[in-house]
């Protein structure tokens, strides 16, 4: 079986992720995509917001009823920095002899590099590589493979070298993507706006039940 394994903080889940995830699932023959939410990213400044069990309950109620998704919650009970490594060998015990593939944002190929075990990991999974839209800096495509060109550097900006990993494996997929953050849907709620029609309804009426996100940035 080809399982895609969709990390993130899903702080909270939003339509952004589960187009991403099913046009992956599509296009690049997945059988299976188990979304997988952290207790702490790694690289990624600042705590989350929403509790491990509210984020966990917005996944679940998001993908509910959709046999192509599950949602694992692996990462969650081992606690402290979620390290892709971990999760991966945890996850290929009980899947010994299928294809893992690790969805990404394009946005974090430059950050690869710096993962915990890159190499390790690299040996293990084929990562699966969405283009974000925006443009943003933070949402930009950069790459950290040999064989691809960075893109060209803003005029002030440093010059981008990819560091080449041995035995990266990366699929590009570039479906059609919605230009949605967790970070701007934080801001929307606390400021009051309407989140309809940007994250999954039943995840929104979780997240409204629970008044999640009021104080939050
Ligand atoms: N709109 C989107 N389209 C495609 N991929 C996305 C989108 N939003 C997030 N992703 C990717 O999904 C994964 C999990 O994302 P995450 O849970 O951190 O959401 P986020 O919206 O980027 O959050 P935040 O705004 O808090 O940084 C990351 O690899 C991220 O690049
Ligand atoms: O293992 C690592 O070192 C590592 C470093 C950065 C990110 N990750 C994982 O990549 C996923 C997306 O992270 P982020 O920061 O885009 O939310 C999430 O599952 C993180 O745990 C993993």
């Amino acid at each position: 079986m080809r399982i895609g394994l969709y990390g993130g903080s899903f702080d909270p889940v939003h339509l952004g992720h589960l187009i991403a995830a099913q046009s992956v699932y599509e296009h690049c023959g997945l059988e299976r995509v188990i979304f997988i939410p952290a207790a702490q990213a790694p690289l990624k400044s600042g705590a989350v917001q929403a509790s491990g069990e509210d984020r966990l309950a917005m996944l679940t109620a998001a993908i509910e009823g959709d046999p192509r998704f599950e949602v694992s919650d692996i990462e969650l009970r081992r606690g402290g920095l979620s390290y892709t490594k971990d999760t991966v060998d945890a996850l290929r015990g009980r899947y010994p002899g299928d294809a893992l593939f690790w969805i990404i944002g394009a946005d974090q190929l430059a950050q690869l590099p710096r993962w915990h075990e890159i190499e390790a990991l690299a040996a293990q999974v084929e990562f699966i590589a969405v283009g974000r839209p925006g443009g943003s800096g933070a949402h930009e495509p950069r790459s950290a493979h040999a064989s691809e060109r960075p893109a060209a550097p803003a005029p002030t900006a440093p010059p981008f070298t990819p560091t080449p990993i041995p035995g990266l494996r990366v699929q590009r997929h570039s479906g059609p993507l919605i230009d949605i953050s967790s970070t701007q849907l934080r801001e929307r709620a606390r400021r009051g706006l309407p989140l309809d029609y940007l994250i999954p309804h039943k995840a929104l009426v979780y997240l409204q039940a629970h008044c999640l996100y009021r104080d939050a940035s």
